[in-house]
């Protein structure tokens, strides 16, 4: 992927005013987007730009063929001979001239919109790639922050619709030659012309500046309500939320927070385009004064002998069409600036670091894992909390060695697997693997070597086959893997009762997709696990939609696949939990107990009492 050195100006992320300054500078996005852009297809770049230098000039040209038409007619005329064929001929050249240059035009106009649609397609899709190649660099912690989802939000925007920034300025240079050409002609007749378009057009351009500013920062400001209007209309209308809307007749109460919310953004923009509107009518109409004041000047001159009527014609049609350009420029700089300020929020997401990386020179992997981990005082927060969710955490996970992990709701069991795996790295103390710590080894290694399977897995709407790729994808279509994987995990057994078998789609989102039961999809994720040659494999929650029978097997199946290697399980399921070698019990994030089942028992601590309160249950 080609390296973009980019932001210019940040405007601070909740500030609702964009400052003059702030706009010129994020015109200085420019070079980076044109850069993308280039990259993007430099034969449509090429192209685009050269059909429209020519295109810039054939305005100024028409005119001027249609003054020397006049003038000729007006000759011809005075000489009263209009049908002798020798003095017409080159009036029909002019015609056709004229003519040639009207097609031209149309075709130019057609193929340069033709490019722009082209190249903004392969941009946007361009975008899109590289939004999900960043994304793919960056932390757990950053997407569970609202700001950082607000600019990944404004970035995803960016990502369509951005050819009106590119025809903009592509447009805005071919206007600007437009305009150099028409008012050379100007300038011949009078140079106090050009300074009147000028005065005239200043107004209107103010006006819409100030409007522009304000409605980028009303959208701008406006970020998480527009993002949680799509997430009300998401789950408003969506599978995967239709059966508890149903049930708990959710829709009026979605659709009162989607109705009250969208009015207010509607009420707000809705003020802010009628002033626009009324202010840009009355900015407007002092700029067709100018243009009529001019008018009658050179309709004076021209009834007083002074010009031709060629002349007339000619300066008349400048006039206008550089009032007309002018504006149009003037009019997209402004806009222009404001794309150009939505272009720092893709920017700005592209600069966001990831703060989890692998170290400059880093330590070879361990094959195998001779000590195994050690956690040393370790403690973690999360940032967007006050509580400690692990605190003064020591232990030893042995290679080779079973640990199950108990504890109540919120006692800190999956922070502890995300920190082994490096999804988020100890604020204090640290994990060491055999002697080193987990920072100094490659992430991309350190993490091929641990499979996790979360209690919140996904569900990709794709393949059976392909959801339990998933765990090894770049064996994806190693067949042979993906079925043993399924035999180890049980979910032979539910893919053997689908219409498609390994190919079936999972899920209703598309095509003729089935949806699997919650323990059937359970299986199907379990799987991944057994895709992944993975030295320490991790269950959190893996059996709780199981039932009774498919939970026994599973545990004896993966005691035999995992020897040798180790292994963490979370479960609430005593059962489960006593085959570990050991256990150990978290409270509030921090160590309670740890020992094997009989251990914990004889000493009669908590996990006794949750043991005894759990067997009592079964009684
Ligand atoms: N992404 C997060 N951001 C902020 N706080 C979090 C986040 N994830 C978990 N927590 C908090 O950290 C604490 C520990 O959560 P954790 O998920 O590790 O608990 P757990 O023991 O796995 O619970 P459970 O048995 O319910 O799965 C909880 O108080 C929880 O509210």
């Amino acid at each position: 992927m080609a390296k973009t050195t980019i932001p210019h100006v940040k405007p601070a992320d909740n500030k609702e005013e964009v400052s003059w300054r702030e706009r010129f500078a994020a015109l200085g996005n420019l070079p980076a987007f044109f850069r993308l852009v280039w990259q993007t297809s430099p034969a449509l770049f090429i192209g685009n730009a050269a059909l429209r230098l020519v295109r810039a000039a054939i305005p100024a040209a028409t005119l001027y063929i249609g003054k020397l038409i006049i003038d000729q007619v007006v000759a011809l005329n005075k000489a009263g001979d209009i049908s002798n064929a020798a003095d017409t001929t080159q009036l029909w050249w002019f015609v056709a001239a004229e003519f040639g240059l009207a097609i031209l035009s149309t075709a130019l106009g057609r193929a340069v919109s033709l490019m722009d649609g082209l190249l903004g397609d392969l941009f946007a899709n361009q975008t899109s790639i590289r939004l999900m190649e960043h994304a793919a660099t960056l932390d757990l912690e950053q997407f569970e922050d609202a700001t950082f989802y607000d600019k990944l939000e404004r970035a995803r925007r960016q990502t369509t619709g951005r050819t009106v920034l590119l025809s903009g300025v592509f447009g805005q240079v071919q206007e600007l030659i437009s305009v150099g050409f028409l008012a050379a002609g100007l300038a011949v007749y009078n140079p106090w012309l050009l300074l009147l378009i000028l005065v005239a057009v200043t107004p209107s351009f103010i006006g819409d500046n100030y409007f522009n500013q304000r409605s980028y920062s009303l959208s701008r400001s406006w970020t998480p309500e527009r993002r949680e209007l799509d997430y009300l209309r998401y789950i408003g209308a969506s599978d995967e939320t239709a059966k508890e809307v149903k049930i708990f007749g959710l829709s009026g109460f979605l659709i009162d927070r989607f109705r009250s919310l969208s009015w207010e953004y509607f009420t707000k923009n809705r003020a802010l385009a009628i002033s626009r509107a009324s202010w840009g009518t009355l900015l407007t109409a002092l700029g067709t004064a100018g243009y009529y004041g001019a008018y009658v000047w050179i309709v004076m001159r021209a009834v007083n002998g002074q010009i031709t009527l060629g002349d007339l014609t000619f300066l008349a049609g400048s006039f206008r069409q550089v009032r007309g350009s002018l504006e149009g420029i003037l009019l997209q700089f402004s806009s222009l600036t404001q794309e150009a300020i939505y272009l720092q929020d893709l920017f700005d997401y592209f600069a966001i670091k990831p703060l989890i990386h692998s170290p400059k020179s880093t330590r070879p992997f361990p094959s195998p894992i001779r000590e195994g981990f050690v956690f040393e005082n370790v403690g973690f927060k999360y940032t967007n909390s006050e509580r400690w969710a692990l605190r003064n955490l020591s232990f030893t996970l042995h290679a080779g060695e079973k640990l199950a992990l108990v504890g109540e709701n919120g006692a800190g069991k999956t922070t502890l697997v995300k920190l082994l795996a490096r999804l988020y790295d100890p604020a204090e103390g640290r994990i060491l693997l055999d002697g080193y710590d987990l920072r100094d080894y490659d992430l991309m290694e350190l993490r091929r070597n641990i499979g996790v399977i979360f209690q919140d897995y996904t569900r990709f709407k794709m393949s059976a086959g392909v959801n339990i790729a998933v765990g090894d994808i770049d064996e994806r279509t190693n067949q042979s893997r993906i079925e043993t994987s399924a035999q180890r995990s049980l979910a032979d057994t539910v893919i053997a009762k689908l219409a498609g078998g390994y190919d079936q789609q999972l899920g209703r989102s598309f095509g003729k997709g089935v949806e699997l039961s919650g323990g059937e999809w359970q299986k199907v994720a379990l799987g991944r696990a057994y895709m992944r040659d993975a030295q320490l494999i991790i269950l959190d929650e893996p059996t709780a939609a199981l039932d009774a029978r498919a939970e026994y097997e599973v545990f004896q199946r993966f005691a035999k696949l995992t020897e040798g290697r180790s292994s963490v399980i979370i479960s609430h399921r005593f059962s489960t939990v006593r085959m570990a070698d050991r256990i150990l019990v978290l409270e509030n994030g921090t160590l309670l107990e740890i020992g094997s089942h009989y251990e914990l028992l004889e000493k009669d601590g908590r996990y006794a009492e949750l043991f005894g309160l759990q067997a009592r249950g079964y009684q």
